[in-house]
């Protein structure tokens, strides 16, 4: 089979719980209740909170961007992307789990962590976040700790806002063990997956930076900057494509509950509306899976599609960068199936999903549960992730309990 590998307003404003210090019998009485009624229900708009959240996704965008060309009149670099792309690509190092470890992951979660506590000095700040500083303490991480330090200090160089001159090697460690929160279904915490698809990014293939909000457990905010994906679609539909946006890489999305799903590019463009395809027919379907075997069951997936009668290869591709272009309809389906044993973390889906669910999509586990974000760092799931249309949801759902069923009696 052939495999597709790619290189290279509101609805209804968010409501906030009734006050519980109100007395109840007071909610209906004749003495106050338009003032009471206001007061209980002020919409949250999540307004600053995402403005803070694009302005560290766009800054690592561009200092990641593949080929920064144009871009470096805005004097984010003191050396060409290629160069500097390149230097940040050799320095690769292996965690406890095998899995690699980039300067790019390291200063990318120190970036965020600073940007959304300056930005957001009034909201208590907690951070879940991918990477730690443990191996960068040690003797053997010195010089890595050196380059992360001066590629956090060359992107936040024009941050005169910030009083501070540069950042210090100790500053860049505390940041990054700010995202040591354990998340769970009280109070708000920021989601964060550095470079997701940290693997990609090596290869030069797809990559993101994750961010998203839990309130009370709750996924409300998400963005997704994927430096490396085409403005024009990556699958068949090409229904964002132009002459202009064919070569142009570099797609930022962005969602707020209840407020839908926005596509924005590098080049200081409005942003625009994205919604998920529309296909009822899975005969005209096409799907999304890990680029990485080892992330997910392709044999798995090829059963399913095959149920489905989906004629076209899956389009293999790494990162979260599947869930951003599921949200601008480039494909229709996204199967996500680990090997036994893996469990899932909420930076790896928590932005995804709601960028999906807001452009009007569906993201639950193989037994079609929605995703909980609410039990800390770990997705406590029914063996995988399956991200559809509404329309499509019941058949896909249909073929994959008939294929795990399958897989299960072969055992
Ligand atoms: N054995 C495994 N099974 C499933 N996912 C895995 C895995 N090992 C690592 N991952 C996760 O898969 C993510 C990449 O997903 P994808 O395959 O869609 O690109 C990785 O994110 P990072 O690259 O941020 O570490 C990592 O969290
Ligand atoms: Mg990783
Ligand atoms: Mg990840
Ligand atoms: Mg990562």
């Amino acid at each position: 089979m052939a495999i597709n590998c790619l290189r290279g307003v509101p609805r209804t404003p968010f409501l906030s719980k009734p006050n519980s210090l109100i007395p109840p019998p007071l909610l209906f009485s004749r003495r106050a209740p338009l003032v009471v009624t206001a007061a209980a229900f002020t919409p949250m708009s999540y307004d600053k909170e995402l403005a803070a959240a694009k302005k560290a996704a766009f800054k690592l965008m561009f200092l990641l961007y593949a080929d920064f060309g144009g871009l470096s009149v805005l004097g984010f670099f003191s050396l060409t992307g290629k160069v500097q792309k390149a230097l940040l690509q050799s320095d690769v190092h292996s965690k406890s789990d095998k899995s690699p470890v980039t300067v790019a992951d390291y200063g990318s979660q120190a970036v965020v962590s600073f940007i959304l506590e300056k930005e957001l000095p009034t909201e208590s700040f907690s951070l879940v976040a991918e990477e730690d500083s443990g191996d960068l303490r040690k003797e053997s991480g010195q010089e890595t700790l050196k380059r992360i330090t001066k590629l956090v200090n060359d992107t936040l160089v024009n941050e005169e806002a910030y009083a501070i001159a540069t950042f210090s090697m100790e500053d860049v460690l505390r940041a990054i063990d700010n995202g040591k929160s354990e998340g769970g279904s009280s109070g708000r915490h920021w989601v964060l997956d550095p470079i997701d698809g940290t693997k990609g990014f090596l290869r030069g293939d797809q990559y993101a930076i994750a961010l998203a909000l839990l309130n009370e457990g709750k996924v409300v905010l998400g963005v997704l900057a994927c430096p490396n994906l085409p403005l024009a679609s990556i699958g068949g539909n090409n229904q964002h494509s132009s002459e202009s946006s064919h070569d142009k890489v570099g797609c930022l999305f962005f969602a707020k509950v209840d407020e839908g799903t926005y596509m924005q590019s590098l080049d200081g463009s409005s942003p625009v509306k994205v919604h998920v395809s529309a296909i009822e027919n899975p005969e005209e379907a096409s799907f999304f899976e890990s680029f990485e075997a080892a992330h997910s069951l392709h044999d798995l997936s090829s059963s399913i599609a095959k149920k489905l009668g989906v004629k076209a290869p899956p389009v293999r591709i790494d990162s979260q960068a599947k869930y951003g272009a599921l949200s601008r309809g480039d494909g229709d389906i996204y199967l996500r199936f680990p090997h036994k044993g893996y469990r899932e973390k909420i930076w790896d889906h928590a932005a995804g999903s709601i960028v999906v669910t807001e452009a009007g999509g569906v993201v639950t586990d193989a037994a079609g549960n929605p995703l909980d974000f609410s039990k800390g760092k770990y997705l406590d799931l029914d063996t995988g992730i399956i991200v559809t249309n509404q329309k499509l949801m019941p058949s896909l759902l249909k073929a994959v309990r008939a294929s795990i069923e399958e897989k299960v009696s072969s055992l």
